[in-house]
């Protein structure tokens, strides 16, 4: 990091067709407090000092302010600024906010007058919250709950976010290295005083600190909700030809998304849909139907449709209730190896022209639909929600994994236990533990790896 001064903006960018009522400019760095005053008091940039006292505003105290081009003097806009003195600031830096009208000419204007000044630069992509990080104000799981708040796109995602920013996570990882770190400072111990009087059965004891330590991260492991709630559970409609599936996606997704014919075989990609499914994120996905077929492009559509009957979280087995739908049920769920009663729902739709007996099939309840007429769709909305928060609810206990990055590095922690648990030598054993320790500290950053810190940092916009 450099010691420099930036800004960006950090309301999205005005255009023709799209001005902003308002727009944030932010500055953050040694001379956020000059760069205020120089664009905010009148020949001030040109004596290199401010005249007036107090030419700031109070700290945190917002203020009306004329906003000037720092050489020329002229009035670019008038709007309310705040300053943020270090380290009592997002970034932990001196900071300025200019609250603009956000019409294409002022937010350009207020950018080219910054420039002007000539020690600002503009902030690289996360920049600020890197600073933040670099200040210790958050640790790389809360920066990254930062990216996923300003991705939420359902009040789910959100909560889990702002659960995240508060620390959940970090205060997790860090307690399991506290934990590691209390077992490794016991084994050196064992190692620098072996013939010491230490307490007998010390190794008793730090085998079962590390076998615990070993259950808590495996078991946070098994826990998928996190991610599933910060990608969208994914849902694949499946089921024979014609049976209406791709009816049921455009049903769900209230648009066409996807081709409706009659003629069986219709659909052969996967097609996606993103949907809020009250809260939960959805990611929807229609299929080619499941049939025995000597077309070979239609067979690869089969092929894709099992495969994603497979990955998916959740099925939605589509019937057609003008067929014989039990007997076709009871070979698709028995076929179907990744089929489970308790979250998967069958669907029997046209029961416009082929009314059913709702009655559970061999004890599975079916869901009776007209994707034409839409009857049928309400009940299906709550067992979708129902088998959701099954998937996904989050329990009052542990906050659960959220990212890829995470899992990998808790991965490569519980291997090195093992390894632990298993070495010949105490020596050995502590290698592997503090190779584990490593690992979990690089998800909160306290283990600092800087092409890591670039790859975080560059996920997020400019002006965050
Ligand atoms: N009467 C009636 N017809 C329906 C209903 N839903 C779909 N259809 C008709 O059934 C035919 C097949 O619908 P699709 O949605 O293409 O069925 P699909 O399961 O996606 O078919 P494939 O992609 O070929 O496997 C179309 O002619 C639809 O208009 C319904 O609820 N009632
Ligand atoms: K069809
Ligand atoms: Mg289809």
């Amino acid at each position: 990091m450099d010691g420099s001064t930036i800004y960006a903006l950090g309301t999205p960018a005005p255009t023709l067709v799209r001005p902003g009522a308002l727009a944030v400019i932010r500055l953050s760095g040694p001379r956020a407090a000059d760069a205020l005053v120089f664009l905010t008091e009148r020949r001030a940039f040109e004596r290199g000092y401010s005249a007036r006292d107090p030419a700031l505003p109070p700290p945190r105290h917002m203020a009306l302010r004329t906003i000037l081009d720092p050489v020329t003097g002229e009035v670019i806009d008038r709007g309310l600024v705040v300053w943020f003195e270090a380290p009592r600031s997002e970034t932990g830096e001196s900071m300025a906010e200019l609250h603009l009208h956000g019409g294409r000419a002022v937010v350009n204007g207020t950018l080219a007058a910054i420039q002007k000044l000539g020690f600002c630069r503009l902030a690289e992509p996360g920049e600020f919250t890197r600073r933040a990080f670099e200040h210790n104000k958050l640790d790389l799981t809360q920066a990254e709950a930062i990216a996923d708040l300003v991705a939420a796109e359902t009040d789910q995602q959100r909560r889990q976010a702002l659960q995240q920013m508060d620390g959940a996570l970090h205060r997790l990882y860090e307690e399991w290295r506290t934990l590691g770190l209390r077992a490794l400072a016991h084994l050196e111990a064992a190692i620098d005083f072996p013939d010491e009087d230490l307490p007998v059965g010390i190794a008793d004891e730090v085998r079962t600190e590390i076998t615990h330590l070993r259950s808590e991260i495996a078991a946070h492991l098994e826990d998928r909700r996190g991610e599933r709630l910060r990608e969208g559970l994914s849902i694949a409609i499946i089921g024979p030809p014609n049976a209406g599936k791709s009816s049921l996606l455009n049903l769900l997704a209230q648009r066409e998304a996807a081709i409706v014919s009659e003629t069986a075989g219709t659909t052969r990609d996967v097609i996606e849909v993103h949907l809020d499914l009250g809260g939960w994120p959805v990611v929807l996905a229609d299929t080619a139907g499941l049939r025995a077929t000597s077309d070979v492009i239609e067979q690869e559509g089969v092929r894709r449709a099992q495969a994603r009957a497979e990955a998916a979280d959740l099925r939605l087995l589509v019937l057609d209730a003008t067929t014989d739908w039990r007997a076709e049920m009871t070979e698709l769920t028995a076929r179907g190896t990744r089929w489970d009663p308790t979250h998967d729902i069958v669907v029997v739709n046209k029961v416009d022209v082929a009314p059913i007996d709702a009655a559970p099939v061999d004890a599975v309840d079916v869901v009776p639909l007209s994707a034409r007429s839409g009857s049928g769709l309400p009940e299906l909305l709550v067992r979708l929600q129902h088998s959701a928060g099954l998937l996904m609810e989050q329990g009052a206990g542990a906050p659960p994994l959220t990212r890829v990055r995470h899992r990998e590095a808790l991965i490569e922690a519980v291997a090195a236990l093992d390894r632990a648990l298993h070495a010949p030598e105490v020596a050995l054993a502590a290698e592997d533990l503090r190779l584990a320790m490593r690992a979990i500290g690089r998800i909160t950053g306290t283990v600092r790896i800087d092409e890591l810190l670039d790859v975080i940092f560059r996920d997020f916009c400019i002006g965050k």
